[in-house]
């Protein structure tokens, strides 16, 4: 199987990153866009400037007041400074900013897997996502028309347009080793799984006993065709294992087996979005107790963002749990280039868990705040 990025986007495609409905807020070809082309293996990167979304003043401001409304450190702290950074500089502009939204778990549960093919991995159920992408292509699938764009051209991930969540990337699988292997608690946490795409390791999690998971993508058509029934799949087709034959029973587990899964929500959009909206969605926000993340820090003009989203919705004494490559050929970022920015703001401490040193080495690494108080 083969984890590389591969990009082979075609001119013709660039031109059409306009709106794609779905709350997407795109550039057409005039304004710019980071698009990556291993094809020439160098990094083309148009940046969309905050001023064409006609959003970055209310969108600083708000990180602003979020920010303060939950801190309270010495301005002088890198903690804070970091928190009340009131804007990004140039480089540090996000891409693009998707929309965030929530998307509510359906109540009919056997829709969600129709038209499913499930495989399964030691201990977890999964989509088969060849046959979600043929699907989606024949059936011209509405609003992010991310697969008619990257499926034909075995592109990985078109920059701002789809962030790669219907794969299931190397990195997710260390991660979950790693789980097994560290004996990673997550009974009674509150965990997200960031960039989930598949949300295996969200899964792991809510099959862990954590107590709220939340699972986020970039693209909306990820999480309600692949993380929400890889979801599903993980708890009704176990309820049907321990199949009985009294309705009462039957419906008893069923109950209990969707109030189970009241326990994960589910959201698409960019991280600063995401951000805005589950910061508002509970007052006051729980912060969470871990963050769960693969294969999330191959692009650096995302760094600015990611770092912000673990300082805004970490809890001052959780971890976070990222697996990373060492490096991405064409895009750039990597596992040097990451810590070095954490330890740079001078708000989380890095420590290297775990390296993975076969073909392409990869990482496991754990941010912590370095002054949690
Ligand atoms: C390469 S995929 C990895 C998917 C999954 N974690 C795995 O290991 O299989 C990167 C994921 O990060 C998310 N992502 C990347 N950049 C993002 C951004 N700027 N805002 C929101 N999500 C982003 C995308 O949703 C995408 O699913």
């Amino acid at each position: 199987m083969n984890f590389q990025f591969n990009f082979t986007i075609e001119d013709h495609l660039e031109k059409e990153l306009t709106p794609l409905g779905d709350g997407a807020l795109m550039l057409d070809s005039s304004k710019e866009l980071s698009v990556l082309e291993s094809q020439k293996g160098e990094q083309r990167d148009r940046k969309c400037s905050m001023e064409q979304f006609d959003l970055p003043q209310d969108h600083l401001r708000e990180h602003k007041s979020v920010e303060n409304g939950a801190h309270s450190q010495d301005t002088d702290s890198p903690l804070s400074a970091a928190l009340s950074s009131s804007h990004l500089e140039p480089h540090e502009e996000q891409p693009c900013l998707r929309v965030a939204k929530e998307h509510a778990m359906p109540k009919d549960l056997k829709k969600v897997l129709e038209n499913k093919i499930i495989e399964t991995l030691p201990g977890l159920q999964h989509v088969n996502l060849s046959a979600v992408k043929t699907i989606l292509l024949k059936d011209n699938f509405p609003g992010e028309n991310v697969v008619s764009k990257s499926f034909p051209s075995h592109t990985d991930l078109i920059t701002g347009v789809y962030e790669g969540g219907l794969k299931i990337w190397e990195c997710t699988f260390d991660l979950l080793t790693y789980f097994t292997k560290a004996k990673v608690k997550f009974a009674g946490k509150k965990v997200l799984d960031l960039g989930c795409g598949s949300g295996l390791l969200g899964i792991i999690a809510f099959k862990g006993g954590a107590n709220e998971i939340h699972f986020q993508d970039y693209n909306s058509m990820v999480i309600d065709e692949v993380t929400l029934p890889n979801v599903v799949a993980n708890s009704t087709l176990e309820d049907e294992e321990n199949d009985v034959n009294e309705p009462d029973v039957k419906r008893c587990r069923k109950s209990k087996v969707v109030q189970e899964l009241y326990k994960c929500q589910f959201f698409s959009g960019e991280w600063s979005e995401f951000c805005k909206l589950v910061l508002s969605s509970e007052k006051p926000f729980v912060k969470y107790d871990l963050i769960l993340t693969s294969e999330t820090i191959y692009n650096p003009d995302y760094y600015s963002t990611l770092h912000q989203t673990f300082l805004r919705l970490l809890g001052k004494n959780g971890q976070v749990l990222l697996a990373s490559k060492a490096h991405y050929f064409g895009v750039g970022g990597g596992v040097h280039l990451f810590q070095k920015f954490v330890e740079e703001r001078g708000v989380f401490e890095t420590r290297t868990l775990q390296i993975i040193d076969e073909g392409l080495k990869r990482f496991i690494i754990e941010l912590t705040f370095k002054c949690p108080g």
